[in-house]
């Protein structure tokens, strides 16, 4: 098979992505001795922070030049909308928080600017940049969910075994191919000026990854707090 996009992000994003195994977050979920408090934090945030993702999914629906994609881009929306955010929904039930509190969570400073971004450029530019904007997201969490169900007995933990579950299943793993077929389609025949700058936005949306772990392990919101 031809060498694809998504080869080559890989081969420019695999260093930065695997300081995300090295992350204290992903190390205590996936070794099972994360403080609750710190996941109650990232399940809020990451709560908020799907319900923007998912409009990049409902834009790229918008922006197809075809029905293929438009088909596409409607699944994940509805796979974001009802198969992962059940996740969140049963672990906050799990923990006491109402859908409301859930839904009405202030995004903090780091889920601001990584939304805030995705929609500029998404919003902006054409379907391959919204392409572009969701790669990085999808594809490591996949790749996070993956590498932690190969830990011993992380898959069975009581608390994050459903997380891990989850991020490697089946069907989140399609997601995460869904992402990557449509950017190679989208990709395919653009010139080397336009792969450069799509390359950018998903080496940018990775770094904001690691930015959200590192928000969900200091529990940040913003800097300063209202008196
Ligand atoms: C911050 C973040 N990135 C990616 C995913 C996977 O969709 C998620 N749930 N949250």
């Amino acid at each position: 098979m031809n060498s694809q996009f998504t080869d080559r992000i890989w081969k420019r994003v695999e260093p930065l992505w695997n300081n995300y195994l090295e992350h204290p977050f992903v190390k205590g979920l996936g070794e099972g001795w994360l403080e609750e408090e710190k996941f109650r934090h990232w399940l809020k945030q990451d709560y908020v922070y799907l319900i923007d993702y998912s409009r990049l999914f409902a834009l790229g629906s918008a922006k197809a030049h075809n029905l293929a994609t438009m088909n596409e881009f409607s699944k994940l929306l509805h796979g974001t909308l009802f198969m992962e955010m059940d996740l969140h929904r049963g672990y906050a039930e799990k923990f006491g928080i109402s859908r409301e509190d859930l839904e009405n969570t202030g995004a903090a400073a780091t889920t601001t600017a990584y939304t805030s971004y995705m929609l500029n450029v998404a919003q902006r530019g054409s379907i391959e940049h919204v392409a572009a904007t969701v790669l990085a997201c999808a594809w490591s969490y996949n790749f996070i969910g993956l590498k932690l169900s190969q830990i011993e007995g992380a898959l069975d933990h009581e608390l994050y075994g459903n997380w891990i579950q989850t991020y490697s299943s089946e069907e989140f793993t399609d997601l995460a191919e869904s992402c990557k077929q449509l950017m190679n389609t989208l990709a395919e025949d653009k010139p080397e000026r336009e792969l450069a700058e799509l390359e950018e936005i998903i080496y940018k949306t990775s770094m904001f990854e690691y930015m959200f772990w590192d928000m969900a392990e200091n529990m940040e919101t913003w800097p300063v707090k209202e008196s």
